[in-house]
């Protein structure tokens, strides 16, 4: 019997032929765990469409190879423009034969493509703006984030972490911690742990009239987090655009008005926001 794993390039001899070591005060902390390589791509949902692959901030290409071996195709996005002409260089075949698309440019500006999911290691100096540029497109996601800001992307309600950044990724998608990666998978060695969050889109299971007013909202209440949600639908009505806070207050039981913001689930935050909506300055009657 044969053994049926691919052959993938090593990381080390990748950083090695690119030339580079890696620059941290660039985002630039390369894997290189060959293990943890090769597990990424399978946390991807079973039923996901792999057809087109989407990486964010390639760097010198070992998750990209498998990414090749893992979808029918795939682009990378790498603001690095040595890195971008390495990997290109790199993995010409994959481009000639039209599997393999490098994108030069930052991934908060570039025009994505019409990805089905995506697998990346992210710049951790823009993870948040990436997350929430890939999260409204509803493809399943494996990211690997600072295990701090993972944590409080999956927190649930009642705990220290949870905040505007669980309430608006959960939002969107069943997030999910599936790995946690310790610094020595790295290189250059990142300061902190790490952490690898699947996201599997689907609708909440609440309403809202308008989504960017309920973010707007769930922002504004968080930065309040040690006021009563009373107190914080009052003090906060400059951010989220409520022009009679009061008429929000007095349509709202008291149970939930003397909880903290952190208290509050998800659906209880969308009900709260459906009560703002017709109070605020961009609320269906203005
Ligand atoms: C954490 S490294 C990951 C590299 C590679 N995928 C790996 O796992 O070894 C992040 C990569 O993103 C690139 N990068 C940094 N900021 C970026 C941005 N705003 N847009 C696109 N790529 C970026 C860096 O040059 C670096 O190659």
């Amino acid at each position: 019997m044969t053994d049926a794993t691919p052959e993938f390039r090593d990381p080390d001899d990748l950083r090695r032929r690119a030339g580079v070591r890696g620059d941290p005060d660039r985002d630039q902390h390369f894997l290189v765990d060959d293990r943890v390589l090769d597990r990424l791509a399978g946390y991807l949902p079973d039923d996901a469409d792999r057809s087109h692959l989407l990486e964010i901030g390639g760097g010198t290409g070992a998750l990209t190879d498998r990414l090749l071996a893992a979808g029918d195709r795939v682009t990378v996005v790498e603001r690095d423009r040595d890195l971008a002409a390495f990997l290109r260089e790199e993995f010409s075949e994959a481009v000639d034969a039209g599997t393999l698309d490098v994108v030069t440019g930052d991934a908060l500006d570039v025009e994505l493509p019409e990805f089905t999911a995506s697998v990346s290691n992210l710049p951790y100096g823009v993870s948040s703006e990436v997350a929430f540029r890939l999260l409204p497109l509803g493809r399943p996601l494996v990211l690997m984030f600072q295990a701090e800001f993972a944590d409080r992307m999956v927190a649930e309600p009642g705990s220290s972490e949870y905040g505007r950044l669980s309430v608006s990724a959960q939002h969107y998608a069943d997030v999910e911690i599936v790995e946690r990666i310790p610094p020595e998978a790295f290189d250059p060695q990142p300061r902190v742990e790490s952490a690898v969050v699947r996201c599997v889109p689907r609708d909440p299971d609440y309403a809202v009239d308008d989504e960017a007013f309920f973010l707007r909202f769930v922002k504004a209440l968080f930065t309040q987090r040690r006021k009563t949600v009373r107190n914080a639908i009052r003090n906060t009505a400059h951010i989220s655009g409520i022009e009679d806070p009061d008429a929000v207050v007095a349509a709202t039981d008291g149970d939930v008005l003397s909880r903290r913001p952190g208290a509050l689930a998800p659906a209880s935050f969308a009900a709260l926001a459906r009560v703002a909506w017709s109070a605020s300055e961009v609320g269906p009657g203005q």
